[in-house]
């Protein structure tokens, strides 16, 4: 009988299964991450994390949406599979390296249980082609984007993963469920985009509405809590060290001279979960 076991973490109620290859035997389809992420139906989760894979020293995850596409990176996903690696032996160091397909990341847990982390997410580049974004300008900084049928003064950037993150005067859920398809979707994005709708409270402290792309609305995300953070800090708004408040909670993140940002927050566990041996039937 082959059983599948999956873990499910959350990062401020950005959910995620684990799903462990030496643990597991399946052949991985985007079919089945979307029939398994599927709320009411599957497990649900914004997401799914397949992990660890090794090669030589290193440990990598392959990090997916919820609709079945991969990411390049998540935030709030590494620190998930941080604590996933802890819990189950594989790490038992403070510090460690985790690889990723934008690159490697180096978690530090800050507590005893592993439930609070900093983790350096690397450097927000604000190139188009970097994005990739379709542009005459080299960057989109605060410059006004059409969406739907209004105008919008958007920054985007990439931190590994593509970010589209837009002023606006409405901060609100009701408003990125409206809008957040329209901007994941738009031509322009070569390979969709991440929204988030940013208010500036005051140089210490911004909140972000998110609409992930392949995933939708999300309570919180790491990757898009960093991005806003890099947009609002280029654009002389806050000063380099913010809280970043999100449906779901705060994320401190930390923004070097050359852009290199940090990240801390929590994590926190939900249980284990057996599939069924007729789900993908
Ligand atoms: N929840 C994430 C971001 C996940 C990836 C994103 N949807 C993408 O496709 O780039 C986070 O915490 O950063």
């Amino acid at each position: 009988m082959n059983t599948i076991q999956l873990k499910k973490y959350h990062g401020l109620g950005n959910d995620y299964l684990v799903l462990d290859p030496n643990k597991n035997k399946i052949h991985l389809q985007d079919r089945k991450i979307e029939m398994i992420c599927r709320r009411n139906f599957g497990v649900g989760a914004d997401g799914l994390l397949y992990g660890p894979l090794t090669d030589e020293d290193k440990i990598e995850v392959k990090i997916y949406n919820s609709d079945g596409s991969e990411a390049e990176i998540s935030g709030n996903g590494v620190r998930i599979f941080a604590k996933y690696l802890l819990d189950e032996g594989y790490v038992n160091e403070k510090k460690f390296t985790l690889t990723t397909r934008s690159g490697d990341v180096e978690i530090e847990f800050m507590d005893e249980e592993g439930t609070t982390m900093k983790v350096s997410m690397g450097k927000a580049d604000f190139s188009t082609k970097k994005i990739p974004l379709i542009s005459e300008l080299g960057e989109i900084v605060n410059q006004r984007m059409k969406f739907k049928d209004a105008y919008y003064n958007t920054t985007c950037l990439s931190l590994g993963n593509p970010h589209c993150i837009i002023m606006a005067e409405e901060v609100t859920s009701q408003k990125a469920k409206e809008l957040g398809p329209y901007v994941e979707g738009a031509s322009c994005f070569l390979n969709r985009i991440n929204m988030q709708l940013l208010e500036v409270q005051d140089r210490d402290n911004i909140k972000i509405e998110i609409y992930e792309r392949g995933s939708g609305y999300t309570l919180a995300s790491g990757t898009s809590a960093c991005a806003a953070a890099a947009a609002a800090y280029r654009m002389g708004l806050i000063n380099s060290k913010v809280m970043v408040h999100m449906q779901g909670g705060s994320l401190c993140v930390e923004i070097m001279e050359d852009m290199e940002i940090f990240m801390t927050g929590t994590v926190g566990t939900v249980g284990t979960f057996t599939l069924a041996e007729d789900f993908f039937a």
